[in-house]
């Protein structure tokens, strides 16, 4: 692993893999990508790309000058732990996973290193990342420096926009929105296309005619200088079809439904935060440093 920017993926699952194509080819090479998973399968696969892979944590992890966590947040301090002897003092560290905090990271990074100050970035990918249309919320604990603030941006603008909070809290509301925000979509698609076919269409019509009018609506949003509001108000004539159906959606208050479903997610994530503290394992000193 030769090249200037040497990344290791701790977990290599969906989001791993999401990210990796806008990765390839981009700012990496495959042999310049490292994955530790313990999954067989899951390494075959980043295999097949000719990524180099690990079942455990290992020396080559050392050489990597940005770490990205991807573990579900119920294995990280044990996949911390297993990782942070082969850490270095300028290592970049990334974690996407969701609710945990940077001072709960922070202190499994450093523990066996009190002098240490771990660079850690957190951040919030979505899985449009997958075709490179994903959307990234990124948070800098201080004494990041700005050039891996900057790296750290580049990594997530290959896989689709990337956007920073100020505030750590403001993650969760990133996770509520975007970061969970493509289930909600699909939802919406699903729903979609089984009303189609409750009113006669195929299958696949309603497929093509769901899909297509989300996107159609999405790239009309993003390009117009109209508002939202305002582009539904255009496509509603009074006492027509649009008008019928949009107060059947507000007779069961779907902005509100809306509003307590991100709500649930926020506050999902602030309790995932405080079951991984109290699940916190007393320190494993498996410091080479
Ligand atoms: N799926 C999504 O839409 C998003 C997920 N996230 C976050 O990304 C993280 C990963 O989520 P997914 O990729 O969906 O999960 P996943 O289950 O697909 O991938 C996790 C991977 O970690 C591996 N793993 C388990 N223990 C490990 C260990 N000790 N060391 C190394 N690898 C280990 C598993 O074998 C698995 O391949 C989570 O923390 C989640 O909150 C963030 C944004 C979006
Ligand atoms: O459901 C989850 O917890 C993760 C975080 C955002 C999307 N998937």
């Amino acid at each position: 692993m030769k090249n200037s920017l040497t990344i290791a993926f701790i977990g290599g699952g969906n989001m791993a893999g999401a990210m990796l194509g806008g990765l390839l080819g981009n700012l990496c090479q495959p042999q310049d990508i490292l994955v530790v998973d313990p999954g067989e399968a899951t390494r075959a696969a980043w295999d097949a790309r000719g990524v180099v892979t690990a079942a455990v944590a290992c020396e080559a992890l050392s050489q990597c000058k940005v770490w990205i966590y991807a573990v579900k947040p119920q294995v990280m301090q044990q996949a911390i732990e297993a990782t942070r002897p082969f850490l270095q003092d300028d290592t970049l560290v990334i974690s996407i996973a969701a609710g945990l905090p940077t001072t709960l990271l922070s202190g499994w990074l450093d523990q066996a290193a009190p002098t240490r100050t771990t660079r850690l970035i957190r951040c919030m990918p979505n899985t449009p990342a997958l075709i490179r249309q994903g959307i990234t919320g990124l948070y800098a604990t201080p004494g990041v420096p700005a050039a891996d603030r900057q790296r750290a941006q580049d990594i997530l603008s290959s896989v689709g926009e990337a956007v920073w909070v100020d505030q750590e809290t403001q993650l969760d509301a990133v996770t509520a929105l975007s970061g969970s925000g493509p289930a909600y979509v699909f939802l919406f698609i699903e729903s979609l296309i089984a009303g189609g076919i409750s009113l006669g269409l195929d299958q696949e019509q309603a497929q093509r005619l769901a899909l297509a009018t989300l996107k159609g609506a999405s790239l009309l949003a993003a390009g117009s200088d109209q508002s939202p509001a305002r582009l539904r108000e255009n496509v509603t004539s009074p006492g027509g079809t649009t008008a019928a159906a949009l107060n059947r959606f507000a007779q069961g208050d779907f902005a509100g439904l809306v509003q307590a479903a991100m709500q649930a997610a926020n506050d999902r994530a602030a309790q995932m935060a405080q079951e991984s503290a109290a699940a916190a394992q007393p320190a494993q000193d498996s410091g080479k440093k």
